[in-house]
């Protein structure tokens, strides 16, 4: 049955799910490595693909942006369409001095200023961390390709734009590499309702230096395909 926020009928979406937050992205990922992509949803604008890599069903779905739209999108995969694993393929602004436009980032752990998840658990502050086999796999796959891969945390900020406190610095000291705003939604709704996940991102502006709208919509080959091989 369709959800209020997907159109797409039960069996619809695979097991394996792509996530970006960009629409045209999810379109580009399934037309550039799917083979017969179809469309399964389109609500809102935020589409969904389905079709098969390599002969394996797999799916990509946009989730919009920040973390309350990633986690509408995410519960509803897992709750009404039984979506065991999903990889985020975002775009990450880089925090860290040594990295570079276009470098690929796995998150072993998400940082956050978000309250989402506040109160799951009385008086704890519960720790976002990925799949550690679908981490492990990624890095493999950086191994045997010689493809860089940068593994480390991430901050999910609640805005684009600030507006509080500057905790950069002190991010920065405590070794976080980049800022997005869903990789800890991903992490702490995947625990939640039992599927696996991993945040692989692009970083797609630094200090000084930014990628124009379509160059982040269509610059996501190297993150896709290590999301494809920790999927195989
Ligand atoms: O490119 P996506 O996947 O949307 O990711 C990043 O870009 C958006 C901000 O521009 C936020 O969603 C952030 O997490
Ligand atoms: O959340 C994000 C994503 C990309 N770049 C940023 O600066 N922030």
């Amino acid at each position: 049955m369709a959800t209020p926020h997907i159109s797409a009928a039960p069996g619809d979406f695979a097991p394996d799910v792509l996530m970006p937050g960009d629409p045209r992205r999810a379109k580009l990922i399934a037309e550039t490595f799917f083979e017969n992509p179809r469309l399964v949803t389109e609500v809102r604008g935020i589409l969904g693909y389905t079709g098969t890599y390599r002969g394996r069903p797999v799916s990509v779905l946009a989730s919009g942006m920040g973390m309350p739209s990633f986690a509408i999108y995410a519960t509803e995969l897992a709750r009404h369409y039984g979506v065991k694993r999903i990889i985020r393929v975002g775009t990450i602004g880089a925090i860290q001095p040594f990295l570079e436009l276009g470098d690929v980032i796995a998150a072993s752990a998400a940082h956050t200023n978000s309250a989402m998840t506040d109160g799951w658990v009385p008086q704890v502050r519960l720790s976002h961390a990925p799949s550690f086999d679908l981490l492990r796999k990624a890095v493999e796959h950086g191994e045997q390709t010689g493809k860089k891969i940068h593994v480390g945390p991430l901050f999910t900020s609640d805005s684009f734009y600030g507006g509080g406190p500057d905790a950069v610095p002190a991010l920065i000291e405590l070794g976080t590499l980049g800022i997005d705003m869903e990789a800890a939604a991903l992490y702490a709704i995947a625990r939640r309702e039992g599927f696996e996940a991993l945040m692989l991102g692009t970083i797609s502006d630094k200090p000084g230096e930014e990628w124009p709208a379509e160059k982040r919509e269509a610059t996501f080959a190297d993150m896709v395909s290590f999301a494809l091989a920790a999927l195989a």
